[in-house]
């Protein structure tokens, strides 16, 4: 299965969840319609009249609600030819005048969400998520089925709704009922609806925007947790209990691992044995030592022996777990203050990375919890766990938009390689089932 079909699996619930909304909503408004259509590639200074043939060249138009707006916007695909092919799926809308090719194989080299220099990986060290994918403009030209049938016209009709205020309305609930959060939601829509309003638009279309819209919401924030020469990298892991860090921690230093690293762990939330043992659990499938401490002693103190034995190991990584015990705010920010200063008296440096790690399926929760930890701790990047088997993938997009941290990596599982550098457009066709 390609890498995208796999993301694509992982997210069937969020994705399932705005897919069949948008099926409903233009089910209940649309109407089956003949007439070739397609999407305007950007948005047009003046809403053009709904029964004109696409454009064959539409003329880009600057988004003035975008806050996040790319330099170079990836055009659409645009479709000159008439593009109504019978629905081979079970879906009432099917075709997209640009027809993605369903199976279209992504070769994609072993990705981790780790920024490793050139010399350790095949990936370029700047840009270890810039795998060569097919731009969609290039990728979502008609299969060949799809021409003959286009061509020849169809049996079955293409269900269209137009875009008006009404459908603006559902597809905003259908977006924050999705955990996109109101502002983000908004914000989508207004620029799906940019130079389209009155425009009679299928569920493949309406997919085709909105995953545009969100990938140009997060093309700014995906960037993976970069590695620097600095000997111990210090990357200190904090969360809300049961969100995933020691998991993710375990997934990380595998990774590392196998990217030739030298990997130290400290369990730093003594106040769980449990916690504790789990990591070591995990320490012993990466292969990587975990240190610990007896239940209950100062992780301010096995931090700092953790460091000291990272150094004189000449450890290229020092991962540091934390407690997650939000209930007592003021206890947990003077031990993450104390780790804090105990490594930088080994290293003023340090910690050269602060993870938040969220688990997905709190939804809207994880807004509130970045915004916490960022008083907490000065979080410079997050890592989304538990993003398969809930339908709040949304939530994500929210917190792009909202705080612009760096989104290092997802969890998409609870085995060791599920954890996936973040990809915009990846994530954004996955959520929103537009390359299906
Ligand atoms: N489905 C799924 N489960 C995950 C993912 N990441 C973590 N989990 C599960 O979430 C649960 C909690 O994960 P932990 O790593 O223990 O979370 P933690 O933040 O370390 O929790 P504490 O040790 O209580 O502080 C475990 O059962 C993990 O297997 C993920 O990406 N997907």
């Amino acid at each position: 299965m390609s890498f995208f079909g796999k993301l694509k699996s992982r997210l069937f619930k969020s994705s399932s969840k705005i897919e069949e909304g948008l099926d409903a909503i233009v089910e209940e408004g649309g109407e089956p319609d003949r007439e070739p259509q397609g999407v305007p590639a950007d948005p047009e200074p003046t809403p053009a009249p709904p029964e004109v043939t696409p454009p064959a060249d539409p003329e880009p138009a600057p988004v003035p609600d975008t806050p996040p707006a790319p330099p170079e916007e990836t055009p659409a695909p645009v479709d000159p030819e008439p593009e109504i092919t019978p629905d081979p799926g079970p879906g009432p809308a099917a075709l997209p005048p640009a027809d993605p090719e369903p199976e279209r194989p992504v070769e994609r080299p072993p990705v981790t969400p780790l920024e490793i220099p050139a010399e350790d990986v095949p990936s370029a060290p700047d840009a270890p998520l810039e795998v060569p994918v097919e731009t969609p403009s290039e990728s979502r030209k008609p299969g060949l089925m799809g021409r003959l049938f286009g061509r020849g016209g169809s049996e079955a009709p293409v269900m269209r709704r137009t875009l008006d205020d009404d459908m603006l309305e559902s597809l905003e609930e259908l977006l924050i009922s999705a955990d996109m959060g109101v502002d983000t939601a908004l914000r989508v829509t207004a620029n799906m609806a940019e130079g389209r309003y009155g425009r009679k638009l299928s569920v493949p279309e309406i997919k085709e925007l909105l995953s545009r819209e969100v990938a140009r919401i997060m093309e700014p924030v995906a960037k993976p947790l970069p590695l620097y020469p600095t000997k111990p990298q210090v990357v200190l892991v904090v969360g809300v209990n049961g969100s995933g860090k020691t998991t993710t921690i375990g997934k990380l230093a595998s990774q590392f691992k196998a990217a030739g690293k030298h990997v130290v762990i400290a369990a730093g939330d003594t106040f769980r044995a449990a916690a504790v043992e789990q990591l070591q659990v995990w320490g012993d499938r990466a292969g990587v030592p975990v240190l610990t401490a007896p239940e209950g002693s100062d992780p301010a103190s096995l931090a700092f022996d953790a460091m000291t034995k990272a150094q004189a190991e000449g450890a290229d990584l020092l991962m540091i777990d934390t407690a997650g015990r939000l209930q007592n705010r003021q206890d947990l920010m003077e031990e993450l203050a104390k780790i804090v200063r105990v490594i930088r008296k080994k290293d003023p440096e340090a910690p050269h990375n602060t993870l938040l790690v969220l688990d997905a399926t709190t939804g809207q929760n994880a807004l509130n919890q970045v915004e916490t930890f960022q008083k907490l701790a000065d979080v410079t990047g997050l890592v989304m766990t538990k993003l398969d088997g809930t339908a709040k993938g949304g939530v994500l997009v929210a917190l792009a938009d909202k705080f612009g941290l760096p989104i290092h990596a997802i969890g998409v599982g609870e085995q060791i390689d599920d954890l996936a550098p973040f990809d915009p457009e990846e994530f954004a066709a996955a959520l929103t089932g537009s390359a299906t």
